[in-house]
């Protein structure tokens, strides 16, 4: 199902949305926080999805006790570490981690900068332990507004050279990307890669104003440009890449169920799509359940599973030779 000749890559996975259970029971010990279950076990249900939520904005709170216990950079770092560790455990070649340093800095009122470089020490460490290739997207959370946002990339650009593209996530209806306009104006005059959560909770209008006037040309979700087909031909024709997450979709209830899911569809219409997990700490997946999940619910032949898996290594945030290195490494599984 997963091709072994081929770069596996997940290119849409919160870090901070991927804190494990055992970590977040072990952090509120260490430092003294009231946690809302009285071990790990009973921990579980409040972090993670249990069926479904019912909206973006329901399932956005499971993250909240994931960053209420980031007490100081220590935490932070070991959480940054524990993700490229967990990214290693389930077979990633390559992986984009995004994080939202005024999410995680905001219950401790931790320095935002140093957010920043506790995630990248974290993960640098896990990196030369495991050898999975890591890249760093840096994220605005739309939720908390557009100060706090300007503030939050005055974070990431200052550690500019180790973060390869900034994204904008969080509550999409409350905080259209029409409040953005000009913070992603820095991030072009930058030269950063960009990628935006569009399409998820809005229609079709939402990923129009992310690739024009944000200048996007990597779409989180994306899932309702399915609605417009003007919209669809023109993803195919200037090859934006869909990063599909099957599974957050139905957990988010942006799709009613994995039937609805129109990852199928972007590859029909030519579109580049790849499959990634999101939150897989909040979602409970790992890589190899979207791929299964990707096979069994959302039809998909073992060719169209194949090319998924490389058109995730075509839309990495890389260069052409990081590209090339990172194929080639996996040459010795050719037959
Ligand atoms: O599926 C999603 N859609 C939109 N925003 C998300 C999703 N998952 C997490 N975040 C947002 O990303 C930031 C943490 O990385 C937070 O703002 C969180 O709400
Ligand atoms: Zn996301």
């Amino acid at each position: 199902m997963i091709n072994k000749s081929i770069p596996l890559v997940d290119l849409h996975r919160h870090l901070d949305g991927n804190v494990r259970v055992n970590t977040i029971w072990e952090l509120g010990q260490q430092h003294g926080i009231a946690l809302p279950a009285e071990s790990p076990e009973l921990l579980a249900p409040y972090v993670q999805i249990q069926g479904k939520e019912a909206s973006l904005v329901d399932f956005l709170k499971k993250l909240d006790w994931m960053v209420a216990v980031l007490a100081d950079l220590d935490a932070v770092k070991r959480v940054a570490y524990e993700n490229v560790l967990d990214a290693h455990a389930s077979g990633l070649d390559y992986t984009e981690l995004r994080f939202s340093p005024y999410y995680m800095a905001m219950t401790h009122k931790l320095p935002m900068e140093g957010v920043v470089e506790a995630v990248i020490d974290g993960v640098a460490e896990g990196v030369k332990e495991t050898q999975v290739k890591t890249n760093l997207i840096g994220i605005m959370s739309r939720s908390f507004g557009v100060e706090a946002c300007k503030a939050e990339l005055d974070a990431i650009m200052s550690l500019r050279p180790k973060i390869v593209a900034v994204d904008l996530a969080g509550d999409e209806m409350g905080f259209p990307g029409d409040l953005f306009e000009s913070h992603f104006k820095r991030v072009r005059d930058a030269d950063l890669g960009i990628t935006v959560h569009a399409g998820e909770a809005k229609g079709p209008e939402s990923v129009w104003h992310a690739i024009r006037e944000l200048g996007a040309t990597r779409i989180g979700h994306g899932v309702n440009a399915i609605k417009d087909p003007e919209l669809m031909e023109y993803l195919a024709r200037h090859n934006i890449g869909i990063e599909s997450c099957p599974t957050s979709n139905v957990h988010t209830s942006t799709v009613a169920s994995y039937g609805q899911q129109p990852l199928k569809t972007f590859l029909q219409a030519g579109v580049p799509v790849s499959l990634n997990t999101d939150d897989p700490g909040v979602s409970n997946i790992d890589i190899n359940h979207e791929y299964r999940i990707a096979k069994t619910e959302l039809g998909l032949s073992d060719a169209e599973l194949e090319q998924v898996q490389r058109y995730g290594v075509e839309m990495a945030f890389l260069s052409d030779s990081e590209r090339k290195a990172l194929y080639f490494a996996k040459q010795d599984y050719l037959p």
